[in-house]
């Protein structure tokens, strides 16, 4: 474990250790406080160890830029039917060109739901994504295991909330174009992610920022790590005692930057609200009003697809904050 720039520095190695010995079990459990303390500080930390190969990573990364590369012509092959059985649709997306981001993104679900369209070009897009799905998956079972039992949580409980088909986890390939002086710096506004989980892979440009204190502080690209935060969801449900914090991407001037976004959902018929174990069980007041997931993810979509939103039509979670 080691401080870098801010963000902590995890090394999940000893999960992937079959049973463990004495030492193996204690470098977990010291890993499990790490992620929980960062998770009610920062709300984000970075993974090492964390069982993707580098070479998938990197894979990941340099396929969707090169999709992005080609001419429009050939990504609107990829866009898919607004009304489709998806939350955010499949497939390519541009931003509006009234929109204050500018980026384009490709959105990836669990490939065995056959939602997907994928370019065919480059060559083998498909194979990596959904391998790299398979893999990040993988890692979320085990985050979710680590909150778990460092929240004092009973194994599998929060897959109860997010091993379901209509959970739509998904992977967005983003493209941030470089920034302009008529365009301005913005990558994405700042914003809480609003599912249960995030995770991130990055090229090496840099420009995501998460507000810590008052202060932005840079979550630079550390080659071999994952960053990792909280969403929304799990913010709901633990009562505020692990944090959604509040992060944007800023552009930088020349450089056109590519991330890979994997967004771990929970069921969409789910009941959030916290959990007794944070709230009555400890004599804690409630933070928020309980909500169906789905009617939470239709809010935000809003904010997405109906711009441009007034800052009073821009829904987050403090909808429901009592
Ligand atoms: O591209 C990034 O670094 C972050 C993306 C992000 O925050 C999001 O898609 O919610
Ligand atoms: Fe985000």
């Amino acid at each position: 474990m080691a401080a870098a720039k801010g963000l902590l520095t995890v090394d999940l190695a000893p999960f992937f250790i079959g049973d463990g010995d004495e030492v193996t079990r204690a470098a977990r459990a010291s890993a499990i406080e790490t992620i929980v303390e960062a998770c009610r500080t920062y709300g984000f930390f970075r993974v090492v160890n964390h069982g993707v190969p580098g070479e998938l990573v990197s894979r990941s990364l340099e396929l969707p830029a090169a999709f992005f590369a080609l001419p429009d012509e050939e990504k609107a092959k990829v866009v898919a039917d607004p009304d489709g059985a998806t939350p955010i649709p499949a497939g390519y997306f541009r931003l509006p060109s009234h929109s204050p981001e500018n980026a384009e993104y490709l959105l990836i679900y669990q490939p065995h739901l056959g939602h997907n369209l994928y370019p065919a070009n480059p060559h083998k897009f498909r194979e990596a994504l959904d391998e790299c799905h398979k893999k990040l998956a993988k890692l979320g079972i085990l985050v979710q295991e680590i909150l778990a039992e460092g929240m004092g949580l009973p194994p599998g409980f929060f897959q109860e909330y997010t091993d379901s088909d209509s959970s739509f986890h998904f992977l967005a390939a983003l493209h941030y174009f470089p920034a302009t002086e008529e365009g301005g710096t913005v990558g994405l506004s700042k914003h809480e992610d609003g599912r249960a989980l995030t995770f991130l892979l990055q090229d090496n440009v840099g420009g995501l920022e998460v507000l810590k204190d008052g202060e932005w502080v840079p979550a630079e690209p550390i080659d071999g790590t994952i960053i990792v935060n909280i969403g929304d969801l799990i913010q709901v449900l633990t009562n505020k005692k692990l944090k959604s914090a509040t992060h944007r991407v800023v552009r930088k001037p020349g450089m056109h930057r590519h991330s890979l976004v994997y967004f771990l959902s929970i069921d969409a018929d789910k009941w959030i609200e916290p959990l007794p174990e944070f709230t009555d069980k400890v004599s804690e007041p409630l933070s928020y009003r309980g909500f169906r997931h789905k009617e939470y993810a239709e809010l935000r979509n809003r904010n997405k697809f109906h711009p441009p939103a007034t800052p009073k039509e821009f829904y987050n979670i403090n909808y429901y904050a009592i």
